[in-house]
């Protein structure tokens, strides 16, 4: 558990944000310049808050009010930066042991061949960072936070500074560490696509306050929160599990709530969780069940909720039998359709919404954990 509830003063920038979040991973999101690295520097120590308090697995690192404050080489946190910041004269097997020296013997917990395993970086270890790719030296980077055998590990834009496929390549590592190990982390990021995929918690900053926070799902259909350029990205988070695949179509048979859905095949066993974003703009409304339509998953759900957007647009929660989806559609559509809260509707999602990078373990499949 993650209690924070800050007040501090940067020159004209006033901080101020109380949350908490029993994630496993909570994600700082908000607009360049919003406080995000400010709050990771206080909850790492490197700044002392002007007033308040944060509690991290019932240990308190910050008090004012009684005056007690953990000096930051006693917080045991993680760092990963956007840049990986390894030393280039030393091997990847040395940068990673680097990261033991600061832990007490007794306080190790971080196994050397299970943390190389888990981040994929086996066949690197003799090699020198500049002979790494970008997702590379992140992974490394990683496993030396990892190896430190933090309490916390704090990260900060860890994927800012790699290309799409560089990203792809890495969340499933990301994926890992939230699901296999016990450490808290938060994540900084302004990537809905990152933090849809990766938190389960979200914490929205908007000019140093706090603009909401809560569990991953609830957060993401709030697309008032979300900056112009992404609101696009934002819509349903779900968690389903795969019923079965259908390998003549190469599809995969996901149960939700309000019915089953066909997406294209995914690499999960049956029963396995699975994360799935549904974009707002990716679904439409129909007042029947649609037919002969190319789109092949048609929900049943009922209007909970109706906010207009602008003059033309306006956004509508579907409750599908508990699962809530986000439907954005123009204003026209919805007077002509009649539409009002309480109306039984079918969602259609085009298919094609369910591209392979927004498709991810859900957070129930835990595999190991000591
Ligand atoms: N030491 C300081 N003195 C004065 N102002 C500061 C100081 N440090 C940060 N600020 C200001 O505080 C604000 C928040 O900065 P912060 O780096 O926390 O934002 P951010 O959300 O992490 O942004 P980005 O995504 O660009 O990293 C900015 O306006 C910044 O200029």
């Amino acid at each position: 558990m993650l209690f924070v509830d800050i007040h501090h003063r940067l020159g004209a920038f006033d901080l101020e944000a109380s949350f908490q979040s029993a994630g496993r991973l909570t994600a700082l999101f908000g607009p360049s310049g919003s406080g995000k690295t400010s709050i990771i520097n206080i909850i790492a120590g490197l700044i002392r808050p002007d007033s308040g308090r944060i509690v991290i697995d019932g240990k308190t690192l910050v008090d004012t009010a009684q005056r007690s404050f953990v000096p930051v080489h006693r917080r045991q946190v993680g760092f990963v930066f956007q840049d990986a910041r390894l030393f280039p004269h030393l091997s990847v097997r040395s940068n990673l042991l680097y990261g033991r020296w600061f832990t007490p013997q007794a306080e190790r917990y971080a196994e050397f061949g299970r943390v190389v395993e888990m981040l994929g970086i086996g066949h690197l270890l003799a090699r020198r960072p500049a002979l790494l790719s970008g997702g590379e030296k992140q992974r490394v980077a990683i496993g030396r936070a990892l190896l430190a055998s933090p309490k916390l590990l704090l990260m900060d834009e860890p994927l800012a500074s790699l290309d799409d496929a560089r990203k792809s390549e890495i969340m499933p590592y990301l994926e890992r560490l939230r699901d296999e190990t016990k450490i808290p982390i938060v994540y900084v990021s302004h990537s809905i696509a990152e933090v849809a995929r990766l938190a389960t918690d979200i914490v929205v900053m908007t000019n140093g306050k706090l603009a909401a926070s809560g569990p991953t799902g609830e957060i993401m259909r709030r697309l008032d929160l979300l900056p112009p350029e992404e609101v696009g990205e934002g819509g349903a988070v779900l968690d389903m599990k795969v019923l079965g695949h259908d390998e003549a179509f190469g599809m995969t048979v996901l149960g939700t709530r309000a019915g089953e859905m066909r997406v294209p095949r995914i690499d999960r066993p049956l029963g396995a969780a699975v994360r799935v974003r549904i974009r707002a703009r990716d679904v439409m409304i129909g007042t029947e069940r649609p037919k002969g339509l190319s789109a092949l998953n048609i929900l049943p759900g009922r209007i909970a909720e109706i906010s207009q957007v602008d003059g033309s647009q306006v956004d509508l929660k579907l409750d599908c039998h508990g699962d809530i989806l986000v439907s954005r559609i123009t204003r026209q559509s919805f007077q002509t359709l009649h539409l009002a809260i309480g109306r039984e509707v079918f969602a259609v999602i085009k298919t094609v919404a369910f591209d392979r990078a927004n498709l991810s373990p859900g957070a129930p499949l835990v595999l190991t954990s000591d």
